[in-house]
């Protein structure tokens, strides 16, 4: 499935957050949003994924008009693993795993064989096959996280949108995670604060500056010193890793005079 979003806006207590955002992922892409703290990039998500309501726009996942359509039709179609994982009731990983088979059944269907099977599939490739009855609360920052990717992996949508799905993992898993999401094969927009991970895992980038996007392109390209400099306020030097062959990031100061050079 792809993704079309047309100049969304989005206000929250009479701001405007986010302003004429339009983009596109394409079938099996895997696209990141970039951009610093506050810029928007989780009330674009939100927006996407129906937690807000848009102040104008449309999101197309292919066919379906998702601002129109139900959430369990938008469900079926769409896995989205937010920022703030933490429950107040006590479930199991299992449990947790399971919720994720939710859309595709009717109301009061017990899970069966295949459902327990897809669960089990989703803990394994993330490593916590044997967590299956441990208490979800119980779990450190990065465990939780992953349970969170094992059930959207068991809802096994057609399009992923993340926020920050690193967020609380050491670099073993980051790498793990960034590379199973990437090997599903479905179209990802993904929020990510790492710009030498986003380098590495995306396809196409979109860098979001006080609600727009200022900027978009394959992320060779566009990740530039002079773009980091206007848009996060780092100076730095880019290079090509003598060893990956891949974009890599040094990162000097936080330096004024960088932003006044680029306007
Ligand atoms: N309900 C609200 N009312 C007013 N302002 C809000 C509301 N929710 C969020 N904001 C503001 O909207 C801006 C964008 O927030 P958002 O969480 O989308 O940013 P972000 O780019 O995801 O940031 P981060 O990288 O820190 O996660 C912030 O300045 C935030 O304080």
């Amino acid at each position: 499935m792809h993704l079309h979003v047309n100049r969304l806006c989005v206000s929250l207590s009479g701001t405007d957050i986010v302003q004429e955002v339009t983009l596109r992922v394409g079938a099996g892409q895997f696209v990141g949003l970039i951009g610093p703290n506050g810029c928007g990039k989780s009330t674009l998500l939100k927006s996407i994924y129906k937690v807000i309501k848009p102040r104008q726009g449309s999101v197309m996942l292919s066919e379906l008009d998702v601002l129109r359509a139900s959430p369990k039709a938008v469900a079926q179609k769409l896995g989205v693993v937010g920022q703030f994982n933490d429950l107040s009731f006590d479930f199991t990983v299992q449990e947790m795993v399971a919720m994720g088979r939710t859309p595709h059944k009717g109301l009061l269907e017990a899970d069966n064989r295949q459902d327990s099977l897809i669960v089990e599939e989703a803990l394994r490739r993330v490593n916590l096959e044997h967590y299956a009855q441990r208490s979800y609360n119980s779990l450190s920052g990065g465990e939780k996280q992953r349970v969170i990717l094992a059930r959207v992996m068991a809802q096994q949508p057609e399009f992923l949108i993340l926020d920050e799905p690193t967020n609380h993992l050491d670099i073993k898993y980051q790498l793990q995670i960034l590379t199973i999401v990437r090997n599903l094969g479905i179209g990802v927009l993904a929020a990510l604060h790492d710009l030498v991970l986003s380098a590495k895992y995306c396809d196409y980038l979109y860098v979001m500056k006080k609600g727009q996007v200022v900027a978009s392109g394959i992320p060779e390209e566009i990740l530039t010193k002079a773009l980091i400099g206007d848009v996060f306020g780092v100076a730095c030097e880019t290079y090509i890793n003598p060893v990956t062959g891949e974009l890599g990031i040094a990162y000097l100061d936080s330096v004024p005079q960088v932003r006044e050079q680029v306007h």
